[in-house]
């Protein structure tokens, strides 16, 4: 049996840094690489990405969307990215930020958890917004496999903040609900649980309590949405030290060259690695 995903994310953040690149081939990105906005342009993206940062930086998420957009023959470029990721060293994250009834949800664990599926990943997104609970199936079958999931809690965009600043009944927030149905799931786990959290790292404060929460804060929206390694302090304050800092556009856009990619990357991490170390 694999180690556990927040056990593994742990080491990977420890050994490599606080560090998430994002695949998100744009059809501008794809041109200013050079490149057909098709398959062939996408399979190029993705490959050199790969090689570029693979076993050099703690996670990569590819963007399932992008992938979609080419039909089947896209989803076959997003399972041979997977397939040279995984086991690099870096975990992959595939942001599919999926969600359903339970039912349904287990169908998504198959696609996306399960080790016999071609687009089996480290772990996924999903949306609690059908209710955490029906997310049980997903976040069952991860810990069963090793796998992990990173729950939205309080998203990068602005429009996120109606929904998930919202008060429930008992005075908490729904992203705080989020937040602590988490913390049950992942409670006495060493080092960290394996199902995280998706906070933005645009949102400002958050008035979260993000004590007990001991799993991983996959932190979106640096760079190209304007947020910055600065502000993660202000954001996460203690919990600092959970924080998977990802970045795309930003970092994405100094490519094709491999070396350019990389250290587009290593001024990614180092400006996270420094903003956390402020506190740690
Ligand atoms: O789950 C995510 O990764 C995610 C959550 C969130 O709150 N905000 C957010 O931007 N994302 C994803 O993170 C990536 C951000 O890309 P850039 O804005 O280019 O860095 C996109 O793939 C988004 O879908």
């Amino acid at each position: 049996m694999t180690k556990p995903f927040g056990a593994r994310l742990r080491a990977a953040m420890d050994a490599l840094g606080p560090l998430c690149v994002g695949i998100d081939p744009h059809p501008s990105l794809l041109a200013g690489w050079g490149l057909s906005d098709d398959v062939k342009g996408l399979e190029s993206f993705g490959r050199t990405v790969g090689e570029a940062l693979a076993g050099r930086v703690a996670a990569i998420k590819p963007q399932s969307a992008f992938f979609e957009r080419f039909g089947s023959r896209g989803i076959a470029v997003l399972e041979s990215v997977i397939r040279q990721l995984r086991g690099s060293g870096s975990l992959v994250i595939l942001d599919v930020k999926r969600g359903d009834i339970g039912s349904t949800a287990a169908a998504y664990a198959d696609a996306y958890l399960d080790p016999a599926s071609p687009l089996c990943a480290d772990a996924v997104t999903v949306s609690p917004y059908l209710g955490f609970g029906s997310l049980a199936p997903i976040i069952d079958k991860a810990q069963r496999n090793g796998l992990g999931a990173f729950v939205l809690a309080m998203t990068s965009n602005p429009e996120g903040a109606s929904v998930q600043r919202a008060v429930a009944g008992d005075g908490r927030t729904v992203a705080q609900v989020i937040v602590d149905e988490i913390s049950q799931v992942n409670a006495g786990v060493s080092p960290m649980g394996s199902v995280g959290a998706v906070i933005g790292a645009t949102v400002g404060t958050t008035g979260l309590r993000l004590t007990d929460l001991n799993g991983p804060i996959l932190a979106p929206g640096l760079g190209a949405q304007g947020g910055r390694a600065e502000d993660l302090r202000a954001v996460f304050g203690d919990a600092l030290g959970l924080v998977l800092p990802s970045w795309s556009r930003e970092v994405l856009s100094a490519g094709p060259e491999v070396s350019a990619l990389r250290a587009a990357a290593d001024r990614a991490r180092e400006s996270c690695a420094s903003a956390i170390a402020v506190t740690a």
